[in-house]
């Protein structure tokens, strides 16, 4: 409860989409490197790790939360005040996002915080959900997603929101918005984040089959940006992050948001009614039914 009311406190205090100022930023970065310079930081929770390093600016987040880095309440609470952190933090400019479990990126929503719990437990599940979406769609940051593994439904949102995407060419991963395979319905901002990266009729295509793509074949629709071999994955991203941050801050910021701020906005405009719809639907003994059998089937798979 004291991590969640610290949430809250941090929440309240920050800004969606708040435009870069002339203050912010740029010229503080450089003042806080020279004096800084080679300076490392780690911060570890439960969940999360970031290690910052304050020579470049760029700090790399590892998801650790075994078996599969399901998105739980606990887990997306811990994310986001680690992200908040980073955000207010002037010294960094850029965020790699990892896993550290082999073969698993992140499984997406926890599916337990969604089946057989109160009406009140699913709101407030949902309220972290759009929580994380809102502030890694939005961040100021420049975000790469160092994706090492499977990474169905919430794990691929949370991929679409970052700037650019780097996959392990491995063909036992898998990427995508499989909700229709659950027997539940990727939310409309779940199909913006992927429609404004793949296009309408791919995402159309996408989320009616529920399609989980392999590397290659994500590659190619350009739901990743880049595949490479797992050995290669942290260089990539960092060669990547450079390229970004090259670019003038407030450009390429303003860009972002000129880019994104219709999607956060139509989302952020339904917030509460999106909580409703979400609660209402989840809690329907037909899509209770439908997570139990596929919770079955994940058991089963896996004796
Ligand atoms: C009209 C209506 C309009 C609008 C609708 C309104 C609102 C929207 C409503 C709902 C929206 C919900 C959006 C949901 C998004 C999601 O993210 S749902 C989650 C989807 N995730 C998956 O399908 C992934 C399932 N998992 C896997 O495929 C595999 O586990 C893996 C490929 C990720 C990893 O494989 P393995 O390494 O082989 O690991 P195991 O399969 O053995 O799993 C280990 C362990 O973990 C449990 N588990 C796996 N995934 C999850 C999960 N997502 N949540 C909870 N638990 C998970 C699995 O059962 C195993 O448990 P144990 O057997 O060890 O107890």
């Amino acid at each position: 409860m004291a991590l969640r009311a610290a949430l809250r406190t941090k929440c309240a205090l920050s800004g969606f989409l708040s435009q870069p100022s002339s203050s912010s930023r740029h010229g503080r970065v450089c003042a806080s490197t020279v004096l800084a310079a080679q300076q490392r930081s780690n911060s570890t929770s439960s969940k999360i790790s970031v290690d910052f390093d304050q020579s470049t600016g760029v700090a790399v987040m590892h998801m650790k939360s075994p078996p599969v880095n399901s998105l739980s309440l606990d887990f997306l609470t811990e994310f986001c005040i680690s992200l908040e952190k980073l955000e207010m933090d002037k010294s960094c400019r850029g965020l790699i996002i990892t896993s550290s479990l082999p073969k698993v990126f992140s499984a997406g929503l926890d599916i337990l915080e969604m089946y057989g719990k109160s009406p009140e437990s699913c709101g407030e599940f949902w309220k972290a959900v759009q929580e994380m979406w809102l502030k890694l769609y939005s961040s100021n940051m420049v975000t790469v997603a160092a994706i090492n593994g499977s990474s169905p439904a919430g794990g691929c949102l949370m991929s679409l929101t970052c700037d650019y995407r780097i996959m392990v060419d491995n063909p036992r991963y898998s990427i995508g918005l499989n909700e229709t395979q659950l027997g539940i319905v990727a939310p409309f901002w779940f199909k913006d984040t992927m429609a404004n990266t793949v296009g309408h009729r791919i995402t159309e295509m996408a989320l009616a089959l529920g399609m989980l793509y392999s590397p290659a074949e994500a590659l190619k629709i350009g739901l990743v940006d880049q595949i490479v071999p797992e050995e290669k994955l942290m260089s990539t991203a960092e060669q990547a992050m450079a390229k970004w941050l090259a670019i003038p801050a407030h450009a390429r910021q303003l860009t972002k948001s000129m880019m994104r701020k219709p999607t956060v906005d139509r989302m952020t405009s339904k917030r509460e009614a999106d909580v409703q719809n979400f609660v209402s639907f989840i809690t329907k003994d037909a899509i209770q039914n439908s997570l139990r059998v596929y919770l079955e089937m994940l058991k089963k798979r896996k004796a």
